[in-house]
């Protein structure tokens, strides 16, 4: 099956890397990409940018099976409310939604299949599934969490963090997140640090210490370039395509 792909942020770091593995894949076929900054001159893989501002008659009029969105989650919640009242779905991988963000897209959910993960690499997944095993097995062992990113990323911690920091937290007994150190700062008892790097051009890494007095266990992943977000994206949009409204995430792909 070939689904029929809509693109949001055309020009953005992700947009680009979507748009050039669709483009190499048979079960994809882009049928719009929008942009807020391209002229009506801009392509991309061969595809021509269209204005963000047309994204709710492209949606209906071109027919598309799944939208995939990497954009900000002020314009990911406006897609996806324009996705749902289309009925189309939606893959976002946008991250750094507050609270009424993340409602507004289960909301949308409650219409249409949506996916939403922090992080499209397989191997981000399965260190999300692994990590609470690790937590269990080394109770009341320090635990920090440092994640590093290009000098361009917007919000911190990354949304991955964020995922892993939820899984630590639901399979171990901390008191709080302590964001950085500074001054006179040791470390309390149960409390996870966690520590957000940015600087250069670097993909996305993430890594986990799990300490004690005695020894130590990092659990890092390294992603080499964006391609394997875009190709876990794109295998997400195909998985998404005939499925009932719900909201959904990576590991249900992967899963499979
Ligand atoms: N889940 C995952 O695997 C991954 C998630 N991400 C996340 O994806 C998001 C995008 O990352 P990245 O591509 O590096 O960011 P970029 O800043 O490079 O690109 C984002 C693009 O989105 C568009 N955009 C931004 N704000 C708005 C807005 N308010 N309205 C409409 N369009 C907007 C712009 O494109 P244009 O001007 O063309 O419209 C912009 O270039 C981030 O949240 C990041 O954390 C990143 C990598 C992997
Ligand atoms: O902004 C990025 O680049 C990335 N963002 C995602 C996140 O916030 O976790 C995933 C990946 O690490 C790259």
């Amino acid at each position: 099956m070939t689904i029929r792909l809509g693109v949001t942020g055309g020009t953005g770091r992700m947009g680009r890397e979507v748009l050039a593995a669709a483009s190499e894949r048979e079960d994809c076929e882009v049928v719009f990409a929008v942009s807020r900054s391209a002229d009506e001159t801009d392509s991309v893989a061969g595809v021509d940018l269209e204005s963000a501002g047309e994204f709710e008659t492209l949606v209906v009029e071109r027919e598309p099976t799944v939208v995939v969105d990497f954009t900000g989650p002020a314009s990911a919640v406006e897609y996806a409310d324009a996705c749902a009242d289309a009925g189309v779905a939606l893959v976002t991988g946008t991250t750094g939604f507050d609270e009424d963000q993340l409602e507004r897209l289960q909301a949308a959910s409650d219409e249409i299949p949506l996916l939403h993960a922090p992080n499209f690499a397989r191997g981000v997944q399965a260190l999300v599934n692994v990590v609470g095993q690790a937590i269990r097995n080394l109770p009341g062992y320090d635990v920090e969490v440092v994640e590093t990113h290009h000098n361009g990323k917007r919000d911190a911690p990354s949304g991955t963090a964020n995922r892993l920091l939820e899984e630590i937290e639901a399979n171990g007994d901390f008191t709080g997140r302590t964001h950085g150190r500074e001054g006179d700062a040791p470390r309390e008892t149960g409390e996870i640090g966690v520590h957000a790097l940015r600087a250069g051009n670097v993909t996305g890494e993430h890594e986990i210490v799990i300490a004690d007095n005695h020894e130590e266990l990092r659990l890092t992943h390294r992603a080499e370039d964006r391609g394997v977000f875009a190709a876990g994206a794109l295998d997400a949009a195909v998985w998404l395509a005939d499925r009932d409204p719900g909201s959904y995430d990576f590991d249900d792909v992967i899963a499979e």
